[in-house]
């Protein structure tokens, strides 16, 4: 175990700390005896602040960013500034598509080391290690990170900790974190944002459970939202299913998508392409529904049901609710 800081970037809303940022938290929490330093990007409210605490920060850094708190290039500065007021021996953000980008400029800016999509952070002897799944899935690879130079930051897949309740803890003070933009950050300005039509349920890279609509579905979303919905769970969509319009791009799950690594993934008419499959490396358990029993969704697949989704998902979702009482 280190027992240096490991610098954090969280995000909360109103109450409470986002599900990847509790995973973060409880990454760090297993990696070092020293502080785990949370920069959070915007205020924090008291009882988001408790849970922060809870899920084991034990410092809160808060650099006030506004609307450029969502852009890649000022939060790589954020983290910057914020390893040199701490000094950390690594920094942790979320492996989504700002997280990725913010870790490479902030490790460029800091001469440091990053890797993107980790699933798995050990230390041992000779320092940190990071691994993550890479060519579909197909490999493991593990990078060694070291010690003693600047510190590596990585970013780490959602979906990847079972994050344990938090404790009860007290609100952390709030520590005011000065950030000086590079000329190029404040060059880029936030000209509009808007929740898309697929954000209407869970955020699809950190949902547990993601119900995917293929080209089988033909298209009726209300089909695939009858079983989403009972199991809280975001809804993905293959590539087919978003150039089709059916839903919006961001639903998009794969190679030029999303990655995702939610416990459950349950797939409706998709055959199963490399393109699309590499984006699921992580996941838990892989349930796929489509009628082509030789489709190769199958050979990854944990449960499978060979059938049509129309006639399979209401028996599902009329089961499901029947378990339920
Ligand atoms: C460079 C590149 C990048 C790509 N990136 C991505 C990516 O990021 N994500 C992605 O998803 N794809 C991506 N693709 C596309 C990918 O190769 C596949 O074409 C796509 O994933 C297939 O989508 P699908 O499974 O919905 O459709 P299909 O491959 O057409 O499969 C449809 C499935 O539905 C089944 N089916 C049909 N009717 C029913 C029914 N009534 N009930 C049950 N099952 C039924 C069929 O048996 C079939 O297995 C990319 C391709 C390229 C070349």
């Amino acid at each position: 175990m280190l027992n240096t800081p490991v610098l954090v970037l969280v995000e909360t809303d109103e109450s409470q700390p986002t599900p990847a940022s509790a995973e973060l938290l409880t990454t760090a929490r297993r990696l070092t005896s020293g502080d785990v330093l949370a920069l959070a990007l915007a205020p924090v409210s008291a009882s988001a602040s408790a849970l922060l605490a809870g899920h084991g920060a034990t410092r809160l850094l808060v650099a006030e960013l506004a609307e450029r708190a969502c852009l890649a290039a000022p939060v790589a500065d954020a983290l910057v500034a914020a390893v040199q007021h701490t000094g950390p021996a690594a920094v942790l953000v979320t492996s989504d598509y700002r997280g990725k980008e913010a870790a490479g400029s902030a490790a460029l800016l800091l001469g440091s080391a990053c890797v993107s999509d980790v699933a798995e952070l050990e230390v041992d002897e000779d320092g940190l290690r990071a691994s993550k799944l890479v060519l579909s899935g197909s490999w493991s690879t593990t990078a060694a990170l070291g010690t003693g130079g600047h510190p590596p930051v990585l970013a780490v897949r959602p979906g990847s900790v079972e994050v344990p309740a938090p404790l009860s803890a007290e609100p952390l003070a709030a520590e005011p974190l000065e950030v000086s933009l590079r000329p190029e950050s404040a060059a880029v300005r936030l000209v509009s944002r808007e929740v898309s039509h697929a954000a209407s349920g869970p955020d699809l890279a950190s949902a547990r459970t993601v119900v995917v609509m293929g080209r089988g579905t033909e298209g009726d979303l209300e089909l695939v939202r009858s079983l989403a919905e009972p199991l809280g769970a975001a809804v993905g969509a293959t590539r087919v299913a978003c150039d089709e319009g059916w839903i919006d791009r961001s639903a998009q799950v794969g190679q030029t998508g999303v990655s995702i690594s939610p416990s459950l993934y349950l797939s409706l008419g998709v055959s199963g392409a490399v393109h699309h499959t590499s984006g699921i490396q992580g996941a838990g358990t892989i349930v796929a529904i489509d009628s082509d029993s030789e489709a190769p969704i199958f050979e990854i697949a944990d449960f499978g049901v060979v059938g049509d989704v129309t006639e399979v998902v209401p028996q599902l979702v009329s089961e499901l609710a029947r378990l339920r009482g």
